[in-house]
């Protein structure tokens, strides 16, 4: 695991000693839009415009980040028109991988066994963590956009007049505002709240974030016992921010992150709504629970030295879970 400094790679783990053994996740640097008619999103530059073919994605299968625009891309239809590869699960001394591996997609552009090839490709001098997910433009060969979070903007409506499924719009006009304080709270306290309390290295640390975490699923538990999904009766963007870190909740996050003051299925209502969206269909085939438990257990090993994958939890996420009742 590692990071590019001045398009060097170097094998060095996040240092949280600088702050009191909490976790910083790095910012995103690539930071352009696809957008309808090439036009400059809102941020970057221009000359990204929405055409079939021209735009590839890395991903890894185990990243929750990544796991957003895999969703999308199913979604909204966008197979055909972005191609993917997806990264080894294991990530050692040079971070993510291509090296040959179950459910790996090497790389067709630049024949890159390492992701870190794609961000110096982009970029000669890179500095910075090489992360997951990357959408990559094959006709001005760089970097369009490493933030998930803006990479299912893009997708859910950039594409719609070159053949993207239009009927889907995880964004309606007059629901931005409250997915976006969703998001707000949902991103710091849950998404992220996860590796604050796994990657924490001091007790004091790890207590802060835990007990954030568990506050803000216990809030989540409370708005799903009255509505199907986080706004009400349609899935929205920010459902599929929150699914796929509850989809890794007790199979991963409860064990290896030490989330363990509650389990998902331990909240009715959020074990009934995970299993309601992972049965949204083409949904399931986005969660690669191989990859997603070899991935954690099997490359952090700072937190788990043996590298051993826990072979539990059973949970079966196609189990009825009847919230159809509380849509309108
Ligand atoms: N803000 C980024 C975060 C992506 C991210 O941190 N991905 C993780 C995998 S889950 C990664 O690639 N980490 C490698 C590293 O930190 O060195 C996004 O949402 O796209």
């Amino acid at each position: 695991m590692g990071l590019l400094i001045d398009g060097k790679w170097h094998d060095q783990w996040y240092d949280t000693k600088a702050n009191e053994g909490r976790f910083e996740r790095d910012i995103s640097r690539f930071r352009n839009w696809v957008t309808v008619d090439g036009s400059a999103g809102s941020s970057g530059t221009d000359g990204f415009k929405a055409e079939p073919n021209r735009y590839h994605l890395y991903v890894s299968l185990a990243c929750p980040w990544a796991h957003r625009t895999l969703i999308y891309r199913k979604l909204k239809g966008l197979e055909d028109m972005i191609s993917v590869s997806v990264a080894h699960p294991l990530m050692h001394s040079n971070g993510w991988t291509f090296q040959p591996g179950e459910g790996v997609i090497a790389d067709p552009l630049l024949n890159a066994d390492y992701m870190y090839q794609i961000y110096t490709a982009a970029k000669s001098d890179y500095s910075g963590r090489v992360t997951v997910p990357v959408l990559w433009d094959k006709k001005k060969n760089t970097i369009v956009s490493n933030e998930s979070s803006e990479i299912i903007r893009m997708f859910n409506s950039a594409f719609d007049e070159v053949g993207a499924n239009k009927e889907v719009d995880f964004l309606p006009e007059e629901l931005i505002a409250e997915i976006d304080e969703l998001n707000e709270f949902i991103y710091p306290n849950i998404n992220n709240g996860v590796y604050l309390s796994g990657f924490a290295t001091t007790q004091k640390a790890y207590d802060e974030a835990v007990v954030n975490l568990f506050d803000a699923l216990d809030k989540i538990e409370e708005r799903l016992a009255t509505r199907r999904y986080l706004t009400g009766d349609t899935i929205t963007e920010a459902d599929w921010r929150l699914f796929p870190t509850l989809v890794r909740f007790d199979p991963v996050y409860v064990v290896h992150f030490k989330c363990n003051i509650r389990r998902i299925v331990d909240y009715p209502n959020i074990w009934g709504y995970v299993r309601d969206l992972y049965q949204v269909p083409g949904v399931a085939e986005t969660v690669n629970m191989d990859h997603i438990k070899s991935h954690y257990y099997g490359s952090h090993d700072t937190i788990n030295p043996t590298l051993i994958v826990p072979r539990g939890p059973e949970i079966d996420f196609m189990t009825p879970h009847g919230r159809e009742k509380l849509s309108n």
